[in-house]
């Protein structure tokens, strides 16, 4: 049903669903646009509010064919809406759960492109801060680029902070989502540039093997893991696409590459990758065991588990939102019918879990038919790291404010003992 859109919008259908409201397809007096409709029950929050209209005015004046413009900010009443620029196609997280991973060629071509805008954005003195499958949308309407992938606009600057507003930045908080954190915001140190790197390089090794480095498990295990563990290699692709995505997820930010270096490297590795097939590549468990199903896992884990389960519970009961995606950490980013409350708890998990434990496992890949460290065929007792299959969310990615000086949590995680009881930490969205 039409639903009028302060006086120069009409909204007629949901084109999607995110942690902060409602995307439609809309009309204005120039044409179609994407009308992003804050929730209601969220457009109350000062704070949230105040971080839809800084989405706005971050976009407007970034103008890039990589970047999805925002044309306008409507508040009408109750209603606060972004109007943006219609991108006819998908996001590519849904793209990722159709084909599980892409062929190198079209996942080098989607990484560039989102260099590319992020080298927009950081040139106007912009961090995206939320890099991810979820906020890359593909442009189904334009010609197909290398290896058959659409053009790829990097979109939601919901949770950007320009570079030089600190003040805007509380140190004790967290926003983002955990798969794509980069270390440096684990340790609470303020978002630079260097972040949107770290992200996009984890989104391409994602794209590549069809999970994220550091993903599985108790989001709490997954920030940790940020910050402590080496990623994986990926078998199969040439060296110097391995070499790029490793010095990207480089644990310090100066060691990254600029944006538009990584744009430039990239495009110049496509005939490289060209004609290469998605890989072939299992996850790679240390016991030996198959990959776990979230919910065996839960049931299992205990208090950790039933956290973790409780936080993402609201995004399990969506039937809308994609089956997988990054986990999220708090409440309301999930479909139509979800709690939309924000704010939720959690405990953080003991050093044990956080060091790859029961709710701490992320997920190694090994090339197809290569036997499983520490299983029956592989005795070799060459440590990876334990793996279990990502908590299955059916939700659109969230901003998550951590409230906890997570970098003293972890100081004091490295000295704790296991048994020890670990102390209780509050995430919500505030
Ligand atoms: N400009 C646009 N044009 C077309 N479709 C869009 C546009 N912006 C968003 N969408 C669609 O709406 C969905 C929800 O977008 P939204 O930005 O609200 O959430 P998200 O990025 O998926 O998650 P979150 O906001 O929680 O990080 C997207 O996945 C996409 O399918």
């Amino acid at each position: 049903m039409a639903r009028k859109i302060g006086s120069r919008y009409t909204a007629h259908r949901i084109l999607g669903r995110g942690s902060a409201g409602t995307v439609w397809l809309g009309e204005g007096p120039d044409g179609p646009v994407a009308l992003k409709l804050l929730r209601e029950d969220l457009a109350s929050d000062q704070d949230l509010a105040e971080r839809f209209v800084q989405e706005r005015s971050a976009l407007l004046g970034l103008d890039h064919p990589r970047i999805v413009g925002v044309h306008d900010l409507v508040v009408d009443g109750n209603d606060l809406a972004l109007v943006m620029q219609l991108v006819r196609g998908t996001d590519l997280r849904t793209r990722l759960e159709h084909e599980r991973r892409l062929a190198p060629e079209a996942a080098v071509a989607i990484a560039a492109d989102v260099a590319e805008a992020l080298a927009a954005a950081h040139a106007a003195g912009i961090v995206h801060r939320d890099v991810k499958p979820e906020n890359v949308l593909l442009d189904a309407l334009s010609m197909e680029g290398p290896g058959g992938a659409p053009p790829a606009l990097l979109t939601d600057f919901g949770v950007a902070k320009l570079i030089d507003s600190p003040s805007r930045t509380r140190a004790t908080s967290i926003i983002g989502t955990p798969d794509y954190l980069a270390p440096e915001i684990v340790e609470g140190l303020p978002p630079r540039a260097a972040v949107d790197i770290y992200a996009l390089a984890t989104v391409l090794y994602e794209l590549l093997a069809g999970f994220t480095p550091f993903g599985g498990g108790h989001p709490g295990a997954v920030l940790r893991r940020h910050v402590t563990e080496s990623v994986a290699p990926l078998p199969g692709i040439p060296d110097e696409l391995w070499q790029l995505i490793h010095q990207c997820l480089a644990k310090a930010p100066a060691s990254r590459l600029r944006a538009p270096e990584l744009a430039a490297r990239l495009r110049e590795l496509l005939p490289a990758v060209a004609g290469i097939p998605p890989l072939d590549i299992d996850e790679q468990s240390e016991d030996g065991y198959e990959a776990e199903q979230p919910d065996a896992a839960a049931e299992r884990s205990g208090a950790a588990g039933a956290d973790a389960a409780a936080v993402t519970g609201a995004h399990a009961a969506s039937a809308e939102g994609p089956p997988a995606g990054a986990v999220p950490l708090v409440h309301g980013g999930a479909g139509p019918d979800a709690n939309r409350d924000t704010h939720t708890s959690m405990r953080v998990p003991g050093a044990d879990e956080l060091a790859g434990g029961a709710h701490g496992t992320a997920r190694a890949p090994r090339a197809s038919g290569e036997p499983r460290a520490g299983s029956a065929r592989n005795r070799s007792g060459v440590p990876v790291p334990v793996q279990r299959r990502r908590l299955k969310v059916g939700a659109a990615a969230v901003l998550v404010a951590l409230v906890v000086a997570v970098g003293g949590w972890l100081a004091s995680s490295d000295e704790e003992t296991g048994s020890q009881p670990s102390p209780a930490a509050e995430y919500s969205s505030r």
